[in-house]
């Protein structure tokens, strides 16, 4: 089954909301309409941002879409700080980062906190971008697969087969976030490549032909068209390129196959 490649661009805590409208009037300037035909894209501003690009892009009628970086497992209530699944959803959010590194590093996210998560996303309508992915000491003892496929396991617990369609698994090893050091193209296809094969064993060929995996950690333009060439790499989750307009364009463009506008 043919995915299309999806491009997320994940803003981290960066960016006001002046700065977002900024950055997406570059984007929807620079990347013309001819390309969301092979790719999608989606940013994934921080909370304070999201009604500015809402307004932006329902105004513009741009196809980019946008999304957020986390959500509450909970309804509503009395849960200081967090923002609910219903909230997002009324925001006009596609997409959903849940379990990030970052997130499981810096909040204490466990697998079990992350499984409520995307049944929060998926309860809303929200396609939750489910992030896995080794540190660097998991990878040396040789354990990436088995430690990243049980986070995938465990954050999809107990969800009905139609509902894994709407997830998008996000394969990021922590060691390539942020440093610079991409993984290579072989790394990336075996671990998504192990990634599929989980989907296929749990939930059966058509759900697993049909969710997207795709990769993050230093991607940008110049390794993304040797990324999404692998034939289980459906696309990237970017940080840091996806706060310069210039180069997240270019990326967009050539995750598409180019040519560059
Ligand atoms: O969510 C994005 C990833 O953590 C990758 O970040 P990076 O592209 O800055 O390495």
């Amino acid at each position: 089954m043919a995915r299309k490649v999806l491009i997320a661009g994940n803003w981290k805590m960066n960016l006001n909301h002046l700065e977002a409208i900024a950055l997406v009037q570059k984007i929807a300037f620079a990347l013309p309409e001819k390309y969301y035909a092979k790719v999608d894209v989606t940013v994934l501003p921080p909370f304070t941002d999201i009604r500015s690009v809402q307004t932006l892009t329902d105004g513009e009628k741009l196809s980019l879409t946008y999304g957020a970086q986390d959500v509450s497992p909970h309804e509503s209530g009395a849960y200081t700080g967090d923002v609910s699944g219903a909230m997002l959803a009324k925001l006009g959010c596609s997409y959903v980062v849940v379990g990030h590194s970052e997130r499981r590093e810096y909040h204490a996210e466990t697998d079990e906190l992350v499984n409520k998560k995307v049944r929060a996303a998926l309860k809303h309508g929200i396609t939750p971008i489910l992030c896995v992915g080794e540190k660097l000491e998991v990878r040396e003892a040789g354990e990436h697969i088995q430690h990243t496929t049980t986070q995938l396991i465990e954050g999809l617990k107990g969800l009905k087969t139609e509902q894994v369609a709407n997830v998008v698994v996000a394969y990021e090893p922590v060691w390539a976030i942020g440093t610079g050091k991409v993984a290579t193209p072989a790394d990336a296809e075996e671990v998504c490549k192990a990634i599929r094969e989980t989907l296929r064993e749990k939930y059966g060929d058509e759900i697993a032909g049909g969710v997207r995996v795709l990769y993050g950690g230093s991607a940008k333009a110049n390794n993304v068209g040797d990324l999404v060439a692998c034939e289980n790499v459906d696309g990237a989750l970017v940080g840091g390129a996806s706060l310069d307009g210039e180069e997240f364009t270019k990326l967009c463009a050539l995750a598409a196959g180019g040519p560059l506008p």
